[in-house]
Order: C-alpha cells, then structure tokens, then sequence
C-alpha cells in the first residue's frame, strides 16, 4: 500500500474508504470487510450520522484480534455548528465516544463556514455566523488545543482554498497539516494541490469517483459521468482494469489521497488494488485534458441568498 507523509514522518494509506452515505445496517459491513480485505484508512464526519456504527464495527474487529488501533488511521471532520474554540474538544469528544477511540489520525474542519449552535443545515440566514464574527483563526485555534492534548495526532482542514489556508496558517503554532478537497479528472485543482504539496499539507481528494449515488451529473444530463468518461474507459480497457481503478491509479500517482466510498465488498476490493495499477506518461496527458473546473459538491448550501458566504469566498483565489 502507497503512503504520504506528514511532517513528523506519520504515514497516512493512499486508499481510504469513503463513508458518507454508507447507510445504517450497510456500513457495519462495510467497515468490517474492509478491515479483512486491507483498508487501514477511514474518512469519518460527525455530520455523516453513522460514527457509532462504525465505532463498533472497529470494536468488533479488535475484539476479534483482526486488527490493532495503531495500525489504523483514522480520520473525522469538525461540523460548522462547533466552530467556536469552546466547542471543538467537546465535538471531537462526541465523535472519538461515537467511533469508540482514544484518539483521532487526523481530526479535520469540514468547511470553513460558521454555523449556529444546533444548526444541521442552513433553512435562513440567521443560521449563519458571518466570518469576522467567528473568524477561522478562532475555531484553528481550538483544534490545536485538542492536538495538543493528544485527543487527535494530526489537525487539518477540509475545502479550504489557499486565502483561507494562509488565514490560519499565520500566527499559527501548528501549521495545517492537511487539506481534503473534492478532486478527480474533472476538477484537478492544481494550482492549490501544488500549493499544499509546496507547504508539506497533505492532499486528500473525496469525490474521487465522481459522487456517482448522487443525481448531480455534468453540465448537461447527456454528459458522461466519470465513470462513463471515453478516455478513462479507453485507459481501462488498455490495463483490463475498471475506469474506477484508472480514477484511483490517477490520484494516487499524482501523490494525493483518494477515499472512495463503497459498501459493496467486489467494489471495496477493486478500488484497494487500484494503486497498484501504473499510467503511462501518454494515459496522464490525456487525462490531464479532461479537466473541467466541475464540482460535484458546489458549496451552494453555504452560498444560499442572504448567506453572508459566497461561492467567490469558498472557491476564489
Ligand atoms: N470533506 C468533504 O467535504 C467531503 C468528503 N467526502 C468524503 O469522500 C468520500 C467519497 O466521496 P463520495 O462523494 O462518497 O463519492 P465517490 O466518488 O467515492 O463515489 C461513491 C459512489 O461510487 C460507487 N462506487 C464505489 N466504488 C466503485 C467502483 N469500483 N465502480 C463503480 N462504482 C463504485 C459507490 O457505490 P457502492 O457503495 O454501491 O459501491 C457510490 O455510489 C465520502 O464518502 C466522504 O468520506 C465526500 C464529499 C465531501
Ligand atoms: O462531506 C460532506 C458530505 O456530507 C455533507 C452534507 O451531508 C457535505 O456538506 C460535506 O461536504
């Protein structure tokens, strides 16, 4: 299994499995035959609502000696209705209570949007807290606190751009170690993968497979999918490989983190071997030309009218 490193020399599993949408009852399962198969890593959030099940689906295979909690990496978002310093450790305590560990890998603010206390989902504008009454260095500081009490190894960010990385970045004592952003063939981002990679934060690309259980599809209904792209199944055909593995093969190769979701156990095992499958020079070229600067999660729930956020502040240089 591929690996990237943090600062410290931790090293994180290329492949992770994905978890949002793994519905009650199948995610048990999922983790569990994951665990057998060979997963070593885990994207959690509380907003997922399925922390519990999968807490006791990793009980279960340590009770069963299957696998050791350092052998796993775990890793869990802070929701934007926790985004004061106050809240952060008693989130991340509901989430290690939920997942049933000490510790967190890698405990992550999942967007940098600040949400009332209690609030899900937005429904008005009330719901929101404007930026500069909540500013992210506040809630950046709360997570350092946690890592500094060891409740999480690693801290980092989730769809940041790079003006609100360097935003927490200055004055900080720990400087982000991560960023989980949606990307894959149609939105490569290279710009702000290159600025990570410069500044040694750790790139993890969700959405890696196209969020393909959700209806958003392309710009025009008859557009293919990723999964349905002709150049990802022409590259597959030339490997006897799945276009998902050629989607997986090229995220890893471009020294980024990939998290498929999954909860069926053909598929599971498919996207864990997909590191090892090797692109050509030709195969990046060509896949380097289908980006399309398209997002699957286009950030249009934290944009919604008289949201005091914009698409500009989530996505703008
Ligand atoms: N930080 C953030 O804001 C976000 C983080 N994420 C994280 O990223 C993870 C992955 O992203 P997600 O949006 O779920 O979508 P993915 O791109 O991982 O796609 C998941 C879909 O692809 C199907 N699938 C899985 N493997 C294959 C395969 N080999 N061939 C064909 N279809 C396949 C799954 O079905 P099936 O289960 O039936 O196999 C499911 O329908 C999330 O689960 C979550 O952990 C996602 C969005 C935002
Ligand atoms: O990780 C994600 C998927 O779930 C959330 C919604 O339920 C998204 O907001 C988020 O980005």
């Amino acid at each position: 299994m591929k690996h990237l490193n943090f600062r410290n020399g931790d090293q994180m599993p290329a492949i992770g499995l994905g978890t949002w949408k793994a519905a009650p009852g199948d995610v048990y399962k999922a983790v569990r035959e994951a665990i057998k198969i060979g997963y070593r890593h885990f994207d959690c959030a509380h907003i997922y609502g399925n922390e519990d099940e999968i807490g006791t689906a990793f009980a279960d295979a340590f009770k069963a000696g299957e696998i050791k909690r350092e052998e796993l990496w775990v890793t869990s978002k802070l929701w934007n209705n926790s985004h004061r310093k106050d809240q952060v450790e008693p989130a991340l305590k509901v989430t290690l209570k939920n997942l049933q560990l000490d510790y967190l890998d890698l405990y992550l603010i999942h967007w940098p949007v600040a949400l009332q206390e209690g609030i899900g989902f937005p429904a008005s504008p009330a719901d929101f807290i404007p930026i500069d009454q909540l500013p992210l260095t506040v809630t950046w500081s709360g997570m350092e606190a946690v890592a500094k009490q060891g409740l999480t190894k690693h801290i980092g960010v989730s769809n940041f751009n790079i003006k609100n990385l360097k935003v927490i970045s200055e004055g900080a004592t720990i400087i982000p170690e991560a960023n989980q952003l949606e990307l894959h063939p149609y939105l490569q981002q290279n710009e702000l993968v290159d600025y990570c990679k410069k500044n040694e934060i750790v790139v993890t690309g969700y959405s890696p497979l196209g969020s393909s259980d959700r209806p958003a599809r392309l710009i025009k209904e008859s557009d293919p999918t990723l999964l349905e792209n002709e150049v990802i199944k022409q590259i597959a055909a030339t490997k006897n490989c799945s276009p998902a593995q050629v989607l997986l093969s090229w995220a890893v190769t471009r020294g980024t983190s990939a998290i498929p979701k999954s909860v069926n156990p053909k598929r599971l095992k498919e996207n864990l071997e997909s590191a090892a499958i090797e692109l050509s020079t030709d195969d990046l070229k060509r896949i380097a030309d289908l980006d399309l600067n398209f997002r699957y999660i286009n950030g249009e729930t934290w944009a919604s009218p008289g949201s005091p956020y914009t698409l500009e502040y989530l996505w703008g240089k």
